[in-house]
């Protein structure tokens, strides 16, 4: 059995008008984890959960095969949250000095290094930064005191491609040692598309899938197709379908056995976003 940097067992989280649902995933050590779902899935209450932000109803947390979320593990950890987390009328480099005494494992170097590399101002005031320079500052404070695991949510929303792209290979530059890991919430799939190993998806505080994301992008496929080819599929081949006017859109989850048995279907690979589409707005025959 392989490793993991976090193993989550029937977490439970009961809210007045939400629950977080007996869910249950892995981030095995050395990968990329793509929390998805729609707005109020429970993606971020799943991510404080893990990190002990708030109190739990059920289930257990297991970080780096040993404990749950003890002082030494959560040392371990980097977190990067949508926005910034740190006092804003402070610089970098001020910040740096802050940091350098809260965690035991901060390395100053590791921080210069990235500030260089990010082209971030040393000496700029965080609340003059742009949303792009925000969120490089978090993910280089997050990385300067060495985690294992990475957990970012909602990292590379509300910004240009540009950014978003250097922030993917930021992180796949961190997935050079074999120990490390991540686990990040988005609503842009396609940027999980590019990095993700595993997807995790969410639908109202349940685990509706967790997938390794090549199954998802090799097997999937969706059909296009009208009433009277609709009607010759067997039910048991479909995962949803979806009628809009008067095209349905069939989601299959073998797309080499439905090409086999059914020539005439014109099938499609499918995108994360058409999958979670199709789960959330189509229904099973
Ligand atoms: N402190 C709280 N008290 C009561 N309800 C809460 C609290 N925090 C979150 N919720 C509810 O839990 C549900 C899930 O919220 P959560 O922030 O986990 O969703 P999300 O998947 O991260 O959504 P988004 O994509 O919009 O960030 C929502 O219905 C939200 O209103």
């Amino acid at each position: 059995m392989g490793k993991n940097a976090l193993k989550i067992t029937d977490l439970t989280k009961q809210y007045k008008d939400f629950t977080l649902n007996n869910i249950s995933f892995e981030v095995p050590q050395g990968s990329i984890v793509g929390l998805i779902g729609e707005n109020g899935a429970g993606k971020s209450t799943t991510l404080k959960a893990v990190l002990g932000l708030i109190n739990t109803d059920g289930g257990s947390i297991s970080l780096f095969d040993g404990g749950g979320i003890s002082e030494e593990n959560k040392d371990h950890i980097g977190v990067v949250f949508d926005g910034s987390n740190y006092p804003d009328t402070l610089t970098p480099k001020q910040l740096g000095n802050v940091l350098n005494t809260i965690y035991h494992t901060w390395d100053s170097k590791i921080y210069s290094r990235l500030l260089d590399e990010f082209s971030l101002p040393l000496s700029k005031k965080l609340k003059h930064f742009s949303r792009g320079m925000t969120m490089k500052f978090s993910i280089a404070a997050a990385l300067s005191h060495n985690p294992r695991l990475l957990i970012l949510d909602e990292a590379t929303s509300g910004l240009d491609p540009v950014i978003r792209d250097d922030i993917l290979d930021i992180l796949l530059d961190f997935m050079q040692e074999e120990d490390h890991s991540v686990l990040v919430s988005s609503h842009i799939t396609s940027d999980l598309e590019k990095i993700a190993d595993y997807i995790v998806f969410l639908h109202n505080g349940k685990v509706i899938f967790s997938k390794p994301k090549d199954e998802l992008l090799v097997n999937y496929g969706i059909i296009k197709c009208g009433a009277a080819q609709f009607s010759l599929f067997d039910r048991q081949d479909i995962v949803t379908c979806r009628k809009q006017d008067y095209e349905w859109q069939v989601l299959v989850s073998d797309r080499k056995k439905a090409e086999k048995k059914y020539p005439k279907a014109l099938i499609q690979p499918a995108t994360i976003d058409e999958i979670m589409l199709m789960y959330l707005k189509g229904e099973k025959p």
